[in-house]
C-alpha cells in the first residue's frame, strides 16, 4: 500500500462531510409530478401525500384465543361453570347475546358476540357436553382485542416521502387503500469517461481496463429504483463528450459521471460543464472520495464522482444516494450508524474522515466487533465486496489502536 504525502491531509480548501452534504442538500428540490398507482405497482415509490385510515384496526372487538368468550363479571375467586350457547367463527359470528351463566366456543379473529367481554383459552377449559367449567385466576377482559386499537379511523397511517415497501403496501391492502398518489420515478443517466476504459466483452489492451464504475453505479441506482439510463464509455473527445452530457441531461433528472474530475487530467469533461452548466469542483475532506463535483447540467443535477472503484461507492452512498432521495422527495432520516469496538489496529492519518471498509461480525463470545476488509486503496474494489459496512472514522482521528470504539455504517438492513 502506498503512502500519500501527509501534507495533503490538512488543505484548508477542502469541505467537511457535512459541509458538502449541506450544501447539496440546500440546492435540492423534490420533483412534483405525482401518478396514481394501484398498491402493487406502487412498491418501492415514494408517498406523495399523507394517508388517513378509512377505518378502525381491528375493525370489530375480537378474540386473541382459540377458546370460550364469556361476561368478565361471571369470574370469580373460584371455578365457574358456564352453559355453552353457540360457536363464534372468524368471518361466521355468534348471531345472540350472551348472557350471565353463559359461554360461546370462539375461535382466534371471531367477532366477540354481543355481552361478552372476556375470553378464556381452550387449554384452560374442562368441557363436559353443553356445560364448560373454568378453573380461578383469569381477568375480565383478558384475550380480547379492541376495535380500532392498532389504528383508529382518521389516524395518519403513512407520511408523505414515505417510501412504500412491503410494510406498507400491506398496510394499505389491511385498509382496503386500492391505490395512491406517488412521486413519478426519478430518471438517471449515468456514463463513463477514460480513454483507458474498455467495456466489458471487448479484448484488452496494453494500458486498459474493464469499465467496473458503470456496473456499481447500476447495481447502486437498481437498489434504489430509479430510472436508468445507460450511456455507457464515452470516448475522450469534446464532441462524443458534450453529446453524451447533452442527451443525458435532456432525458434524465440527474446524471452521474465517474473520473476526471481531480486535477487536470478531464479537460474535455470540464470545459463541456463550463457550458452547458454551473457545477462546482470541490476537495472534499474524506477518503476516498477527495475530489466530488456538484451542480447543474442544463436542466438535471450533476455528480462527478471521482474514478477510482472504491471512491465512486463512498462518494455515491455519503452524497449522491442522500441528494437522489431527496430529488424523489422521500424524507429518509440519517443511515444507520452505531459504535463497536473494532478487533485491530486500523492505519490512519488526521485530516480527512475516512470511510474504511469494514467486515461487522460477532466473535466467539457473541460480542459485535469490526474489522478491517484488507487493503484500504480506493482501487481495491474486492475489499468492498468483502465489507459489510463502512467503519467512519473522525476527521482529526489518527491510527485506531485494537479495542477502541469506532462508529460503523452497515450497508444493508434486512434486506
Ligand atoms: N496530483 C493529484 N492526483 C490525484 C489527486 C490529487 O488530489 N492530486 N487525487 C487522487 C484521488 S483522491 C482520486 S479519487 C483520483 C480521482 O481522479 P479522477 O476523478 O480524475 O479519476 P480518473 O483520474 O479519471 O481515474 C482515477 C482512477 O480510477 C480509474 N477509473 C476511472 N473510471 C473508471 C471506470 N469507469 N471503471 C473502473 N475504473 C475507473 C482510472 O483508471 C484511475 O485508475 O485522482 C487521484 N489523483
Ligand atoms: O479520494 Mo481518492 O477517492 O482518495 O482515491
Amino acid at each position: 500500500m502506498s503512502a500519500k504525502p501527509s501534507c495533503d491531509e490538512f488543505d484548508p480548501n477542502n469541505l467537511r462531510v457535512d459541509q458538502a452534504l449541506e450544501q447539496i442538500q440546500h440546492s435540492i428540490t423534490p420533483v412534483q409530478e405525482t401518478l396514481t398507482l394501484p398498491l402493487m405497482q406502487a412498491h418501492n415509490h415514494i408517498l406523495a401525500e399523507a394517508i388517513r385510515s378509512p377505518l378502525n384496526v381491528p375493525p370489530y372487538k375480537n378474540s386473541a384465543m382459540d377458546g370460550y368468550a364469556l361476561r368478565g363479571a361471571d369470574l370469580g375467586d373460584n371455578e365457574i361453570t358456564l352453559d355453552l350457547i353457540g360457536t363464534a367463527f372468524a368471518g361466521n359470528p355468534f348471531d345472540g347475546e350472551v348472557q350471565g351463566g353463559q359461554c360461546v366456543r370462539i375461535m382466534t379473529g371471531a367477532k366477540l358476540p354481543d355481552g361478552a367481554d372476556t375470553v378464556i383459552m381452550q387449554e384452560h377449559a374442562s368441557v363436559d357436553s353443553e356445560r364448560i367449567t373454568f378453573g380461578s385466576g383469569h381477568t375480565p377482559g383478558q384475550n380480547v382485542r379492541h376495535a380500532g386499537e392498532d389504528i383508529a379511523v382518521e389516524d395518519v397511517v403513512l407520511q408523505k416521502g414515505q417510501r412504500l415497501q412491503a410494510a406498507e403496501i400491506g398496510l394499505l391492502a389491511s385498509l382496503g387503500v386500492p391505490e395512491v398518489t406517488v412521486a413519478r420515478k426519478l430518471k438517471v443517466a449515468f456514463f463513463s469517461t477514460g480513454d483507458e476504459l474498455r467495456p466489458v466483452g471487448e479484448v484488452l489492451e496494453e494500458g486498459q481496463i474493464y469499465d467496473s464504475n458503470r456496473y456499481t453505479l447500476y447495481g447502486m441506482l437498481k437498489e434504489l429504483d430509479v430510472e436508468i439510463l445507460d450511456l455507457g464509455v464515452i470516448r475522450d473527445v469534446p464532441e462524443a463528450i458534450e453529446a453524451a452530457f447533452e442527451q443525458a441531461a435532456d432525458q434524465a433528472d440527474a446524471v452521474i459521471t465517474s473520473g476526471g474530475v481531480s486535477v487536470g487530467e478531464a479537460d474535455y469533461v470540464k470545459t463541456t460543464l463550463d457550458k452547458l452548466g454551473e457545477v462546482s469542483f470541490w476537495k472534499i475532506a474524506m477518503k476516498p472520495g477527495k475530489p466530488l463535483a456538484f451542480g447543474r447540467v442544463k436542466n438535471a443535477w450533476f455528480f462527478g464522482l471521482p474514478g477510482n472503484p472504491v471512491s465512486v461507492m463512498a462518494t455515491f452512498y455519503q452524497f449522491a444516494l442522500p441528494a437522489l432521495r431527496q430529488l424523489m422527495g422521500e424524507t429518509a432520516g440519517p443511515p444507520l450508524t452505531f459504535q463497536v469496538p473494532c478487533s485491530e489496529r486500523l492505519k490512519k492519518r488526521p485530516g480527512r474522515t475516512d470511510f474504511q471498509r469494514g467486515i461487522l461480525q460477532r466473535d466467539e463470545q457473541g460480542n459485535l466487533t469490526v474489522s478491517a476488509a484488507g487493503m484500504q486503496a480506493s482501487h481495491i474494489l474486492s475489499g468492498m465486496s468483502r465489507a459489510n459496512c463502512f467503519i467512519i472514522l473522525p476527521l482529526e482521528a489518527d491510527n485506531i489502536e485494537p479495542g477502541s470504539l469506532v462508529e460503523v455504517q452497515p450497508f444493508r438492513g434486512l434486506m
